[in-house]
């Protein structure tokens, strides 16, 4: 039979790992996801400020598109937290999820901006930003010992449907953007030229699409899992990257 002591040893090596984080990693990391709830919530409030005064999403991204793309873009850090030792998260996983929504915010609507009013842009931005909301105001309450039970069951229930909005606003946004970019064959590089290399964008968008089917299921699966283990103490054996 096993004893007490080998009992609570899984718990015991779990709050151990948690306790040991050194004290300037978690300074750094209560401060960055401060900043970043602070930026999601700026974004939030300027997203629901600027629909009740035009009653219209249209211009939306436009007036909210920097501070988009400078706290979206802030978020590559966290593939360093991961790359790091930081945070015990996977790096494949951080960086899909982080490249993601790199991409749409860079490569997709600021440089496409015929898609910019689409209904589909404000799908996703209204899911990532109360998904980040969420996320990070978890993170800084579980630095600071204080996490209150609603936010914990936020972070680990939204995302069932979330998820699959902010895909679907996604695919969405990049469906509409493929005959703008078919037709002005944007970001493409045509033969010949004096690299003897070609590049085109158009079916680029196409892979990226086409990458969501094996590539959404796993972080989706990812967060089930963590959920199971946060909110019902399952514990998992945790494969290496
Ligand atoms: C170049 C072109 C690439 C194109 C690729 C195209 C394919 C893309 C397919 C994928 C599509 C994704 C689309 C996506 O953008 C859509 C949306 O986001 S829609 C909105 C809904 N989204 C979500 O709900 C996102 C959920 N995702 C996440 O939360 C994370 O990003 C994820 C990395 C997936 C999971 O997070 P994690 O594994 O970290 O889980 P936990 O939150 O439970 O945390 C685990 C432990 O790490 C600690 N941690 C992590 N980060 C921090 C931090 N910043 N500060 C403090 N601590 C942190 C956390 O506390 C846990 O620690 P412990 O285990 O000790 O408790």
């Amino acid at each position: 039979m096993a004893s007490s002591e080998e009992d609570g040893s899984a718990e015991d090596k779990e709050n151990n790992k948690k306790k040991t984080k050194r004290p300037f990693v978690t300074a750094w990391l209560t401060i960055y996801n401060i900043v970043m709830t602070a930026g999601w919530m700026v974004l939030a409030v300027a997203m629901i400020r600027f629909y009740i005064q035009k009653g219209t999403h249209k211009g939306l991204y436009k007036s909210i598109s920097r501070t988009l793309k400078f706290f979206q873009t802030f978020a590559l850090l966290e593939i360093f937290h991961c790359a790091f030792g930081m945070v015990r998260t996977s790096v494949i996983v951080t960086g899909v999820q982080v490249c993601s929504r790199i991409f749409m915010v860079w490569f997709v609507t600021h440089s496409i901006k015929q898609i910019q009013n689409e209904e589909s842009v404000l799908l996703f931005l209204v899911a990532w930003t109360v998904t980040e909301i969420t996320r990070y105001s978890f993170y800084t309450f579980s630095l600071l010992n204080h996490l209150p039970y609603f936010i914990k069951w936020a972070r680990y229930n939204l995302f069932i449907v979330l998820y699959p909005v902010g895909v679907a606003g996604e695919l969405l946004t990049i469906y509409a953007a493929l005959p703008y970019v078919r037709k002005s064959g944007m970001l493409s590089v045509r033969l010949p030229n004096k690299y003897n290399v070609s590049f085109d964008y158009y079916i680029c968008l196409i892979i990226v699409m086409l990458s969501y089917i094996p590539l959404f299921p796993q972080l989706f699966f990812h967060m089930l899992r963590q959920r199971r283990k946060v909110l019902h103490g399952e514990v998992m054996v945790e494969k290496e990257d």
